[in-house]
């Protein structure tokens, strides 16, 4: 695998059974600080349950994971969390609070109150406009709602983004809009993230580097432009062959 000496977070066999279900096999992986990396493969691969033993929503049955020289089951499970910002797609805001408060949440668990300026800066960083901080959740749309729950997972100053499949339920539009302030967002304040999606066209898009799971194993290790040109096996291919036929019939469409 590829940067061993400037891993900031790491795999190490990592195993996780659910029964007699293997969700993930023996997964050995190296992320270097500012890598942003996509997670693709069918569903039932095992993307999710390895995205949240990092931050222990699910502890691993075997392995050790290394979050920047600490094997993050010892750190305390609060400071943990604090370190790494968590967007899933059912985002998750508590409907009786405002947003003001939902972005707050994080923060006021361990003790800290965000200021009226911070919130404000925090949803501009999303695109939403300040007043919105009084806004509750059923007063806004599914793509907004996304935007909180990103400015919600850097309301703690994360080292690390986590995102599982943070824009499966918007248009397409939105989807691409956010993808993109995420990737923005991702260099300005010098992240490492790490985002699960079925979207091989997003993943290649916004990714530096695309892992493909099967079966719970890590099948493609590539960059974008490997996988583009072909590279990454037969798994990693089928995935890409989507958006392939999709430009090329558009591609047609235009001659
Ligand atoms: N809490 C659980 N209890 C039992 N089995 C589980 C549990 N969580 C996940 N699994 C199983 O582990 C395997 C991997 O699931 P996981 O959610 O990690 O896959 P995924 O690649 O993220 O799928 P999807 O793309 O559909 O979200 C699946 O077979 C799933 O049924």
């Amino acid at each position: 695998m590829t940067e061993p000496a400037g891993s900031y977070l790491s795999f190490d066999n990592v195993s996780r059974r659910f029964g007699a279900v293997t969700a993930v096999d023996g997964v050995t992986l190296r992320i270097p600080k500012g890598g942003f990396v996509a997670l693709v493969g069918a569903s039932g691969s095992g993307k999710s349950t390895l995205l949240k033993m990092v931050n222990r929503l699910i502890d691993p049955s075997g392995g050790n994971i290394v979050l920047g020289g600490h094997n993050v089951e010892d750190i305390a499970l609060p400071a943990l969390r604090r370190r790494i910002g968590y967007v899933f797609q059912s985002i998750g805001l508590f409907p009786h609070m405002d947003v003001g408060q939902n972005i707050a949440i994080g923060p006021r668990l361990s003790g800290t109150s965000l200021s009226p300026d911070r919130i404000g800066e925090l949803l501009s960083l999303v695109e939403l406009e300040p007043e919105m901080t009084s806004r509750m959740p059923d007063e806004l749309s599914g793509g907004q709602r996304q935007r909180v729950g990103v400015a919600r997972a850097l309301a703690n100053d994360p080292e690390l983004l986590l995102m599982d499949e943070p824009f499966g339920a918007l248009d397409p539009v939105t989807r691409d809009a956010l993808g993109e302030r995420v990737l923005a967002l991702h260099r300005e304040f010098g992240l490492t993230t790490v985002m699960v999606t079925h979207d091989m066209a997003e993943a290649l898009l916004l990714a530096d580097r695309v892992l493909v799971m099967d079966a719970g194993r890590i099948v493609a290790d590539e960059t974008p432009a490997a996988l583009v040109a072909g590279e990454g096996g037969e798994v990693a291919q089928a995935l890409v062959a989507v958006p392939r036929h999709q430009a090329d019939r558009l591609a047609e469409l235009s001659r």
